[in-house]
């Protein structure tokens, strides 16, 4: 069993990740961190989320001496992940990263520490988006010098970063089968410009509504047909899950940075 230690605790992923850490038969969940201002801090893991008792309590991030933990995983937001890193690297703990939003800075870092520690970083952890990624990289291939090519993510109201972490890693996939770098054709932000389409482009489109988990449609479009490729999640737990079995599968790395296609295999 891999002992693994949650930063975010009170998240909405956070909670996810003790259930899926509670229901799961290789790993266990051994510490959970919240803020050190939280007023959490001493509560049961499995009370928090509306279970039996589970024999963990909250503890302050700020806390030093707490961990028999071998991996973390961090669906926080940008402004934590410093401090999650420098901690995982400085105890020598493997890491699961989540979050999305982050600068090219933050994307140094985490693979500055991978020369150090093993990190798996993955912009979304369910095993349908990363098919996707893999079938996307396919249609842009066959498809994608005669069509326009939009990728459309709608989220919840609550989302903080745009386009979705999960939208612009299709975006990385589609370009890297039509052979170019997305920086080059992304088109984020189409407001005032007047005139027709870019030839090449790849146009990208956020909507934030009410308690939408997670959807993402990509479109090819030529003249007289359209192939859209949708995926669609429906409850958290799957990223929850996915980032388990990351959590197990990285236990048994020394160093380097991983995705979750390496975790699945393909
Ligand atoms: N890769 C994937 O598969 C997925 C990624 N995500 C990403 O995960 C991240 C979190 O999403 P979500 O759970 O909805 O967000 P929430 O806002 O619900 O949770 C964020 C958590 O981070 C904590 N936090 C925020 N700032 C700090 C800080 N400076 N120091 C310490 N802790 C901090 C919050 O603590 P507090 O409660 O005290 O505010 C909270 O526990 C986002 O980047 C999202 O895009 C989400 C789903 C799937
Ligand atoms: O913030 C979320 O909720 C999600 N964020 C990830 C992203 O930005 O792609 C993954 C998932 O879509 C949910």
């Amino acid at each position: 069993m891999t002992n693994v230690g949650i930063f975010g605790a009170n998240g909405r992923m956070g909670k996810k990740l003790i259930e899926a850490g509670i229901e799961s038969d290789v790993v266990n969940i051994s510490a959970a961190f919240v803020r050190s201002s939280s007023s959490l801090i001493g509560a049961d893991i499995g009370e928090l989320i509306g279970q039996a008792k589970y024999g963990v309590s909250l503890i302050s991030e700020s806390e030093e001496s707490v961990s028999d933990s071998n991996v973390w995983i961090d669906f926080t937001l940008p402004e934590a992940l410093e401090n999650h890193i420098n901690w995982c690297v400085n105890n020598k703990c493997n890491l699961v990263i989540g979050v999305t939003g982050l600068s090219e800075q933050q994307k140094v870092l985490i693979e500055k520490a991978a020369e150090k520690i093993a990190i798996v970083y993955a912009t979304n952890f369910s095993t349908g988006v990363n098919l996707m990624n893999s079938l996307l990289k396919t249609a842009a291939q066959v498809m994608g010098a005669q069509s326009d090519i939009e990728i459309v993510e709608s989220h919840h109201r609550h989302k903080k970063d745009a386009p979705s972490g999960t939208a612009i890693t299709m975006g990385e996939y589609i370009a890297d089968g039509l052979g170019v770098n997305l920086a080059d054709v992304a088109e984020y932000d189409r407001n005032n410009i007047v005139g027709e389409r870019n030839q090449g482009s790849i146009g990208f489109a956020s909507l934030r509504a009410g308690d939408i988990v997670g959807e993402h449609t990509a479109l090819f479009v030529d003249i007289g047909e359209r192939l859209e490729i949708t995926h669609k999640a429906t409850d958290r737990l799957t990223f929850a899950k996915g980032a388990i079995r990351a959590a197990a599968w990285v236990s048994k790395k020394q160093k380097g940075l991983f995705d979750m296609q390496d975790v699945l295999g393909f």
